[in-house]
């Protein structure tokens, strides 16, 4: 029986007249990674703000680990914040920070923990996400754009996290770079147990990474299900999007 760890329902998101989403249902399980596919401007990232209580929900309820976004009081929402790790798609990272002292951001809002244990996490945490260790005084334009990816994984590492949302990991990479992480994604997952959101273009990301795939369009999640049960789907964009001729080069199948 699978335990959803992210339950949306009914989702309505909008910004003044322009609806995002609208009665959008989505799980996301305990152990899986979950790829979030659809056209631009479809509301992936939006989605996945939503989720993290980044946008605002206009109707419907979001459960993540049991609980209801949007009723939390401030420690409980604080509390729920250090059971997942977010990593956009910039990195997100300070500027004015190394890369060590952005990872230690989320470790410092932790109780008891003292400034040579936030260090030695923070560098653990860089170590896990693939960076070498010189990278730890680095500043973030310092590092190449895959680097600063690696760094935005590490804080999104920081605080153990039972959930990871990633959003479009491997765009901008080139393609070995962007097969690393994609390989980087599954370790992680499988040595730390983690459930991953993966908001994605990357149809090579799909195949190596994802056990599930949401397609979003016309304001919901039209369809969920393996990479095999995509090419079955009868609607023209999926259609498109798993047959077409980037689909065929990734997979070798005309
Ligand atoms: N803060 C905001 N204010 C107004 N409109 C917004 C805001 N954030 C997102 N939108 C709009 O919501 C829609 C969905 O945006 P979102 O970034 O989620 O799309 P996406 O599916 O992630 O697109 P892409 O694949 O191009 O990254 C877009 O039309 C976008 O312009």
């Amino acid at each position: 029986m699978n335990e959803a760890v992210v339950q949306v329902r009914g989702l309505r998101t909008q910004f003044g007249s322009h609806v995002v989403h609208d009665g959008l249902d989505l799980d996301l399980n305990r152990g899986e990674i979950l790829g979030v596919v659809g056209g631009s401007g479809t509301g992936k990232s939006v989605l996945l703000r939503a989720i993290v209580g980044l946008d605002a929900v206009r109707a419907g309820t979001i459960d993540v680990l049991g609980n209801r976004i949007g009723t939390l009081s401030g420690p409980d929402r604080r509390a729920l914040e250090q059971r997942w790790g977010v990593m956009f798609q910039d990195g997100a990272l300070f500027s004015s920070l190394t890369v060590r002292e952005n990872v230690e951001v989320p470790l410092r809002a932790v109780p008891g923990l003292t400034n040579a244990q936030c260090r030695g996490l923070a560098e653990l945490k860089i170590g896990m996400a693939g960076l070498p260790w010189k990278a730890n005084d680095d500043m973030p334009a310092d590092l190449s754009g895959g680097m600063r990816k690696r760094a935005g994984l590490a804080r999104a590492l920081a605080l153990d996290p039972e959930i990871l949302f990633l959003d479009e990991p491997t765009a901008g990479l080139d393609p070995i770079g962007a097969s690393a992480f994609d390989r980087l994604i599954v370790t992680l997952r499988n040595a730390l147990n983690l459930s991953v959101f993966l908001v994605t273009h990357d149809l090579d990301t799909l195949h190596a990474c994802c056990d599930r795939v949401a397609v979003l369009a016309e304001r919901r999640v039209l369809t969920t299900g393996t990479m095999a049960q995509m090419l079955d789907v009868d609607d023209p964009w999926v259609h498109e999007y798993f047959h077409g001729p980037r689909a065929r080069a990734v997979t070798g199948k005309d």
